[in-house]
């Protein structure tokens, strides 16, 4: 059976594919089938985008598609950048700019502890949706630290290794990161789903 994953974002395509490489799927990209579809992420939780980018992904594809919406919830911050992680600070800014905001709005702050969440979204293209979650603790670094990952990794800190995510192995990442954790789930519901 071949899957799609609903997603341009390319650190999370490596991780879904080592992540799900177990799995007796093909996965492809919406480019290897000629698909170009940016989707409005309207919604206001991570599992409505998570549906939002798979469903209109399968609609577009006609294939079975995996949809990934995660992001950085910092306590000091109210939760924020959360959903709009992709957008903080405007789509003018890259993952160094966007970390580096972040420092400044955290500048002073004492309370560092910070969360990510990963939401999965599955939509079959008769209608059927799997999904599955996965959050994973941690605090917000005072400098940026690592070369490895993408997005906030360089400053999201793993308090019991004293690393950040940039810091570590991408297998050591995702043993323990929130999308590995989905992921996980994910792949048990998908084999019990196709029997
Ligand atoms: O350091 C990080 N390590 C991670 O493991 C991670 N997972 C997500 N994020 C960040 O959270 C936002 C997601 O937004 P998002 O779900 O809309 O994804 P995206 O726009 O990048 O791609 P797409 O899947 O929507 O096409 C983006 O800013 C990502 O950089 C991460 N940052
Ligand atoms: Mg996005």
């Amino acid at each position: 059976m071949k899957f799609v994953l609903a997603t341009k974002n390319q650190g999370k395509v490596k991780e879904m594919l080592a992540l799900l490489g177990d799995l007796d799927i093909e996965m492809v990209l919406p480019s290897d089938v000629g698909v170009d579809l940016d989707v409005e992420e309207t919604g206001e939780t991570f599992a409505e985008n998570a549906l939002l980018k798979a469903k209109a992904l399968c609609e577009a594809t006609g294939l079975t598609s995996i949809g990934d919406d995660s992001g950085l919830c910092v306590d000091a911050l109210n939760g924020a950048p959360g959903v709009y992680s992709a957008r903080y600070g405007g789509e003018e800014l890259d993952d160094a700019g966007r970390y580096r905001l972040l420092l400044s709005s955290m500048r002073g702050q004492t309370t560092r502890q910070a969360h990510f969440q990963c939401q999965i979204a599955c939509a079959f293209p008769n209608g059927d949706v799997l999904t599955a979650e996965g959050r994973c603790e941690g605090a917000i670094a005072f400098a940026p630290m690592g070369t490895d990952g993408f997005g906030y990794d360089p400053v999201f800190l793993i308090p019991e290794l004293g690393k950040t995510f940039a810091q570590i192995s991408s297998e050591e990442k995702n043993k323990r990161s929130h999308r590995g954790k989905a992921l996980v789930t994910f792949a048990q519901k998908v084999k019990a789903y196709l029997g």
